[in-house]
Formats: C-alpha cells, structure tokens, sequence
C-alpha cells in the first residue's frame, strides 16, 4: 500500500514567542512544502508518532509506548482541545497485529494527548478532526527508557501492519531533535511536584498557566544563554537527520539513551517519534528524503526539523 513520512519538530511556543521574521518565514516555507508534499500524497490514514509531556501519561503506569484506539486532546498551551478523529478499527487492526508479531503494546481507549499529537495535526493539516489518525505514544521524557532498538522494533512491526491495510497511509513523526526544556522529573522531585507526576491529577487553570509560563521564561533564558540547560546541537541534529535518512537503522540500533541526553538534551528521547517512523516506512522497503529543513531555533526552545520521505521506485 502507498506510504509515505513526514517528521516535524513541534514546540508550543511556535507562535507565540517568535524568532526573527527571516527565521519564521524560512519555517514557514518548510512547512509549506511539507503541506504540499501531503496534499500530493493524499494520505487517508495518519499514523501518528508523538510523545506526552505529563498530560497523559503519569508514573502511576507509565508504559513505553501506547496506541490509541479513541483519543483526546487536553487542549495545552491553547492547542486545540476535543476527540481526535481516530480511526477506532484501524488502530485495533495494527494493535493486534502488533503484538501477533511479538512487540508487546499498550492500547488505550481513551487515550489523553496534548500538544505533541495536536500540532502536527494542525499544522499539516488544519486540525485535530480533518484525517483518520492512529495515534501512538512514544515515551520521551519519563525515565526508565529502553533502547532505541525497541523503538525501530515497534516501528517495523507497525509499518508491516499498515501494508496489510487497504489505505494510503503517512507515517508523521512529532518531536525533537536537540533541546532541554524544563520538563519536571519525578527522581528528586518535591513532594507535591511528584504526586502531579505519578497521579496525573488535571492542573488547575492557575497551574497550568504557571507550567506554560515557566516554558516561556526557559525559552527567554535560552535566547539570553542563560539557561544553564544543555544548548541546541546543530552538529547532532544534523547526524540524527542524515542516519535517519539514509536508511541506516543499524547504526540508529547503536545509539545509546545516554548519548542522546548528552548530546541533544533531556527531551532529545522525542528524537524516538522520528526512530519509529522512519522504521515504519523502511518495513516497505528503501526509501529517500525528498525534503529536509534544519535550524535550531532558541526561541522554541527546538532543534527544529522538518523532512518529507518517500519510498524508492
Ligand atoms: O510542555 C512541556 O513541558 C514542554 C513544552 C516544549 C517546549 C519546547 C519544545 C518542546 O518539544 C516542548 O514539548
Ligand atoms: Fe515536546
């Protein structure tokens, strides 16, 4: 079946806290050929790699990854909020044969997402009800996390499902590349930060403006260089782009968790979106990049990348 990828860096400040004009409109011409490479595909099925930013997903049960066979958004830094349009038989379709071809998957029928799942969708394609989506979960930002390789594993096995469906299907990975935004962690946290954490307990309004304010002052604080957080790695970026887009996931089975934070940062792991993806459309065999943008982008707090690919012949 006709397949497709697109992998999209995403970051709730887009919009709201701009870099200079040249900068937004270079994005924005990326974005526009990534639409067009879209519309040209015409996709009637999105199979959608994003990570959770403690919206939906809590150490109470904190799964590696999860499908979702019904989802909905929460509606973060005034992403669009309501039920995503899942393609219900779809997802259970690919979860099934998931785990028949022994990847062990969470489902979820009711599964919360926040901006990672909504951006794309609204950026590509105007909203979070326009395209049958299957949402999937790839865990980035809670530790423990497995190798990669398990993260290819779940894409392969997802990308061979999805050829046994009579539909076109765009494999969209949502995340990364470098960048540290201050993400709360569970290991050391205060008390009341912890039980946010494992019990997912919804933020009040008050709260939640309070977290989306201190993602604000950590995006200030990068532009001014005076986050103290892990800096933006173009040179990493750009290794991760082009592994990723020669095919070579023998190499990408190699990388270790470690090097990831070291080189790209804490939420550098949402790099795992893109893994997953582009395991998925390697599963129908080679593929080429038939568009690539890069720039890192302080004011996002984002090593920020935007790719097309397609398979060969
Ligand atoms: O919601 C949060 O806690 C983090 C928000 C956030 C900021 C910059 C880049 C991202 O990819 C991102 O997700
Ligand atoms: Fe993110």
């Amino acid at each position: 079946m006709p397949v497709a990828l697109v992998g999209l860096s995403h970051s709730p400040l887009m919009g709201t806290n701009q870099p200079a004009d040249e900068t937004v409109q270079r994005v924005d011409a990326a974005l526009e050929e990534a639409r067009a490479f879209v519309r040209d595909f015409d996709p009637d099925l999105v199979v959608l790699y994003a990570p959770d930013h403690y919206n939906g997903f809590f150490y109470e049960k904190m799964p590696p990854f999860c499908l979702g066979t019904s989802a909905e958004s929460v509606g973060d830094f005034g992403s669009e909020a309501g039920p995503l349009r899942v393609d219900t038989e779809a997802a259970k379709t690919i979860a099934g044969s998931v785990l028949e071809q022994d990847v062990d998957l969470t489902i979820s029928a009711r599964m919360k997402v926040d901006h990672g799942f909504v951006q794309p969708l609204e950026v590509l394609f105007g909203g979070i009800d326009t395209v049958d989506v299957v949402p999937v979960y790839i865990n980035g930002v809670a530790s423990p996390l497995g190798p990669v390789r398990r993260v290819r594993a779940l894409g392969e096995a997802i990308g061979r499902a999805a050829a046994d469906l009579d539909r076109r299907v765009l494999f969209l990975a949502s995340g990364g590349l470098s960048h540290d935004p201050p993400v709360p962690v569970l290991e050391g946290a205060p008390p009341k930060v912890a039980d946010a954490l494992i019990e997912g307990t919804p933020p009040t309004p008050e709260q939640r403006a309070r977290g989306e304010k201190r993602v604000l002052q950590g995006a200030l604080d990068y532009v001014a260089g005076t986050s103290g957080r892990r800096e933006l790695n173009p040179e990493w970026d750009r290794l991760v782009l082009d592994t990723l887009g020669k095919g070579d996931l023998d190499r990408v089975d190699t990388w270790t968790n470690a090097w990831f934070e070291a080189e790209g940062g804490g939420s550098a792991h949402e790099v795992r979106t893109w893994i997953a993806a582009h395991a998925s459309l390697s599963a129908q065999g080679s593929y080429t990049v038939r568009s690539r943008f890069y720039e890192a982008i302080p004011e996002w707090i984002a090593g920020f990348a935007v790719t097309t690919a397609a398979p060969d012949a």
